[in-house]
């Protein structure tokens, strides 16, 4: 489509929306001051830069063999910047700690330091982005089942420590960005079968958490938040970091908890989590992913799940309290496609919720008024918002529609195809 269409297309939306009581403007103001993490582990198929042979592990798994996948980090940050030209607005690069550069050296992970992420830092000041950060408790031969929660002590402090580096990290980052650094504590401990003392091995990762979070770090820098999950794969029966586990964590511990939407029953509501923590916390971290059947990690859609959990973040107005990042890994498609086609799903999953005319349901609700709050909510679904979305597409000089699929493609033939 053509700037004038575009143009003219938004001036009747912004129209439309007006005589709803929304301001277009506002919402596009609003959609361009959020950053979406974008994850590093996309592009690679959760791979890393490590001397290591080792394999994905921790219950996660990544399926696909498409052509083009980043081997090194100079690749996955040309990637990610072919990425960030294709999606409207500025986001932040999220890595994990196995994303490490090291000069061929084996760097183990409880002796990371930031100048292993030297290069990645001078790249998102070059660019202009922020960095974000996760301790990367998994694809280890010392994470086989229990890490933090493990029985033996010598493979709690090693994680422990990791943890400490990563923090350490994390801090750095936010130092020199400006902004803090949001970091992810993920673990994979849990067991195939049931454990008969779940009690021990919950304390036992509340304890090693706590060494970990042991410095005080200012928040200026380093946002800390922890990741609860329901199961893994080979990891069906018991998870120490559950639900109740981590919200509890974090509420006594003063940090964020992270929401990721593939780790919950299905039939459990995110969405509904966000207004239910924020009465008590002051900011939380949402993963955007897509489950099918089980945690599969799909890429994020614009889906009834992204929808909901989007319209919640603008209706409790904690856009400034929540954090977004994108958690999902396709190896079967164009890896720089997925992040495109996840992240502007976010966003338009965003752009709906802030065209909402939320004051005016909001009364109709405070009144008693619910047929025509649901009327309206109807009728929302209807409205122009892709109009409001190419312009905002057109402002940020990238391309609307699906015109941005065409510079994959050629990025696929042009660099993708080299890599054999
Ligand atoms: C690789 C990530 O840290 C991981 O996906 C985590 O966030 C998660 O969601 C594990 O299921
Ligand atoms: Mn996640």
């Amino acid at each position: 489509m053509d700037k004038k269409n575009i143009l003219a297309q938004y001036e009747q939306a912004k129209e439309q929306f007006a005589a709803t009581g929304v301001d277009t403007d506002k919402a596009i103001d609003a959609l361009q001051r959020v950053e979406i993490s974008m994850h590093c582990w996309q592009g690679d198929d959760v791979i890393g830069f490590e001397e290591s042979d080792q394999g994905l592990s921790g219950g996660i798994m990544t399926t696909g063999n498409y052509m083009g996948r980043a081997r090194t980090a100079d690749e996955l940050r040309t990637d990610y910047e072919k990425a960030f030209s294709l999606i409207p607005g500025k986001q932040r690069a999220n890595l994990h700690a196995f994303y490490l550069e090291t000069n061929g050296k084996r760097v183990e992970r409880d002796e990371i330091e930031a100048k292993y992420f030297e290069n990645w830092m001078q790249w998102a000041q070059e660019l202009g982005i922020s960095l974000d950060f996760n301790p990367s408790m998994f694809s280890h031969p010392k994470a086989d089942g229990y890490t933090l929660a493990s029985y033996d002590k010598g493979i709690r402090d090693f994680w422990i420590e990791h943890g400490k580096r990563s923090r350490a990290v994390g801090a750095e980052m936010g130092k020199r960005q400006g902004n803090p650094c949001v970091i992810n504590h993920w673990m994979v401990d849990g067991s195939k079968d049931a454990p008969v003392d779940r009690f021990a091995r919950r304390q036992l990762f509340a304890k090693s958490m706590d060494e970990i979070l042991a410095e005080k770090i200012s928040k200026d820098y380093l946002l800390d938040s922890i990741e609860s999950k329901l199961f893994g794969i080979g990891l069906e029966s018991f998870t120490a970091g559950s639900n109740e586990m981590c919200l509890g964590y974090a509420l006594t511990r003063d940090i964020m908890v992270t929401f990721d939407l593939g780790h919950f029953h299905p039939t459990e509501s995110v969405a509904d989590k966000i207004s239910s923590t924020l009465v008590y916390m002051d900011k939380i971290l949402l993963h955007t992913s897509r489950g099918v059947r089980w945690d599969s990690d799909h890429v994020v859609l614009q889906n009834d799940d992204l929808a909901l959990l989007m319209e919640e973040v603008v209706r409790a107005e904690a856009l400034s309290r929540v954090c977004i990042a994108l958690d999902f890994f396709d190896a079967s498609i164009n890896r720089i496609a997925a992040w495109v086609i996840g992240t502007r799903a976010t966003q338009r999953a965003l752009l709906s919720a802030l065209l909402e005319p939320t004051e005016k349901l909001k009364e109709l609700e405070k009144a008693g008024d619910t047929t025509s709050r649901l009327a309206l909510l109807e009728e929302h679904k209807n409205m122009p918002i892709n109009s409001v979305w190419n312009y905002f597409c057109e402002k940020n000089n990238v391309p609307a529609g699906s015109a941005w699929l065409d510079e994959v493609k050629q990025y696929e033939k042009d660099v993708l195809a080299g890599r054999i």
